[in-house]
């Protein structure tokens, strides 16, 4: 006779995920993509942590949603660059969603070996538009060498950095959208010293004290108008 194997539950809450589905909806064919790309997640998490364990019960508004509001943002783009996506967020949610959106790719660029092996295999299950970079930001503006509609990042670093990450990008046309937490204002304000921007801010659907940052436009600040005591 057949022994019974004992199933560990999914620590992802199924309230969660309608909650999610309602906030940011989704077609048939992404939810199934979606679905294969959090089991991935859970197995992997249990070897790499990909996001903070404390957070899976609510991955999906959390992270898949919070990831997936910046398609309303950013409508027509079909080819993105997400700075160190880590477990995925936002790069492969979008590319799941951009699936079946003929010439869509996201490229997700990420230093960290065993993550960049991770999000390989999230793109091989999900079948989703993207390719991985095992790089350093600094070295992808020449190796991706098309033009790009939207630049994203997620808790990677103070806004400053991630406006000179996007700016080669941006000068060329592109979108940026960034995501913060609370302390948006305080990381705008250190931004303006180096750079001419024009934000818009969007208070995040999910929730929280989550803000986007959208910036259309670019410019270096002339160095000579920043005082001594302001340089990073
Ligand atoms: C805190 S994690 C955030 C991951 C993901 N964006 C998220 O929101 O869950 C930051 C990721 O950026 C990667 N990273 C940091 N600096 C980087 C750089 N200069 N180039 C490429 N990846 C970088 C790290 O390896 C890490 O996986």
């Amino acid at each position: 006779m057949a022994k019974a194997v004992a199933q560990t539950p999914s620590p992802v809450l199924p309230s969660d995920k309608a909650t999610a589905l309602a906030l940011t909806p989704v077609s048939r064919e992404t939810e199934v993509r979606l679905n294969h790309y959090v089991d991935l997640l859970i197995e992997w998490q249990t070897k790499t942590n990909l996001v903070a364990p404390s957070t899976l019960p609510h991955l999906w508004t959390r992270h898949i949603s919070d990831s997936l509001q910046l398609l309303d943002l950013a409508p027509s783009a079909k080819i993105w660059v997400d700075f160190g996506s880590g477990g995925g967020f936002p790069g492969v949610v979008l590319a799941c969603a951009l699936a079946e959106t003929p010439g869509a790719n996201i490229h997700l660029v990420e230093r960290n070996a065993k993550k960049a092996a991770f999000l390989r295999e999230a793109v091989r299950v999900t079948s989703a538009a993207a390719t991985v970079h095992l790089a350093g930001i600094g070295d992808i503006v020449d190796r991706i060498g098309c033009r790009i509609d939207c630049v994203t990042a997620r808790a990677l670093a103070p806004l400053h950095q991630l406006v000179g990450f996007a700016e080669p990008f941006v000068r060329e046309g592109a979108k940026a959208l960034f995501l913060k937490g609370q302390d948006v204002e305080a990381e705008l304000t250190e931004a303006t010293k180096y750079w001419n921007i024009e934000p818009r801010l969007h208070s995040s659907r999910t929730g929280g004290h989550g803000w986007i940052v959208e910036l259309d436009r670019i410019e270096r600040r002339n160095p000579s108008a920043i005082t001594h005591g302001d340089r990073a």
